[in-house]
């Protein structure tokens, strides 16, 4: 089977992202997903997304596979490289435009702005225990500034959903954690069940944070939208930082907003296509 693809990235996290509108369920499954990911023998993503027709009110649906073949609720870099694959595929990239996307974390608005970059209604973040999920402060409403044993010592974290689940850690100097160490220990520990993603933090000014991140299912990215908005969320609640704020990646920065106005978190970044291409499926 041959299959046609565009890559896009968004702060170097990059995506295969596949015209799906004609079927409602991804053409490829996880495997040949994650196949199509690897860097040396595939074409090379963090992950691939489908473009699905809409459901209930919407006009699109958003399904994406991380590169090992798991399935998040959400992307935030993700988001905005859809809506300009959306407006691509068809030819309408008026400025100002917002889709409607159905995803596994609700509905997301993604809407061009003028300088080309695009900016998402991301929704409201969730901090019951339940909803994360995770079993910290089971009892609890939030989880905020928790002690974690991970590793060969004891963390502060918070945890936050963006729809997909978030575990944040400030620190003196994120350049110094050891990611590629640490990151598989917080994604697979026991306390959160559906595994998570893991953010470390320095902050720099009230309204600009550095953060690097150990993603569920695709280990160290350039950037996470997801984690940008679920580290500024933390960052107020632990009286660490503004609702606005910047946030740097090693991939780029993005701007995040959590309105106090709607409680609703809002993400400003680039989106850019790489190339097209046909991937060749073949039979085992
Ligand atoms: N890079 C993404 C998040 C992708 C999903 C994540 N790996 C998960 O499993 O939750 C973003 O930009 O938000």
């Amino acid at each position: 089977m041959v299959i046609e693809f565009s890559k896009y990235q968004g702060l170097g996290n990059d995506f295969i992202l596949i015209d799906n509108l004609h079927s409602t369920d991804p053409i490829i499954t996880p495997q040949e997903a994650s196949k199509m990911c690897d860097r040396h023998f595939g074409i090379g993503a963090d992950g691939v997304i489908f473009a699905l027709p809409g459901k209930e009110d919407t006009e699109y649906t958003m399904r994406i596979y991380n590169s090992d073949g798991s399935e998040p609720e959400m992307c935030g870099n993700g988001i905005r490289c859809l809506a300009k694959f959306i407006a691509d595929l068809s030819g309408n990239t008026e400025v100002n435009k917002s889709y409607r996307i159905h995803t596994l974390a609700g509905v997301i608005i993604p809407k061009l702005t003028e300088d080309g970059n695009v900016r998402v209604d991301m929704g409201e973040p969730q901090l019951s225990p339940a909803q994360i999920p995770t079993t910290l402060n089971s009892q609890g409403d939030k989880v905020v500034d928790q002690s974690l044993e991970v590793g060969d010592r004891t963390w502060s974290v918070t945890a936050v959903s963006m729809g997909n689940p978030h575990c944040i850690t400030f620190v003196e100097d994120s350049d110094r954690i050891d990611l590629e160490k640490i990151g598989p220990l917080f994604e697979h520990h026991s306390v959160f069940p559906q595994r998570t993603n893991t953010e470390f933090i320095q902050v720099v000014k009230s309204d600009y944070l550095k953060m690097r991140v150990w993603e569920r299912g695709a280990g160290i990215t350039l950037a996470c939208g997801t984690g940008a908005c679920a580290t500024v969320v933390a960052g107020v609640l632990n009286n660490k930082c503004d609702r606005s704020c910047t946030v740097e990646l090693p991939g780029g920065c993005l701007q995040i907003d959590w309105s106090a106005m709607d409680n609703r978190v809002y993400m400003t970044g680039p989106a850019t296509e790489v190339f097209k291409g046909k991937y060749l499926t073949i039979a085992e």
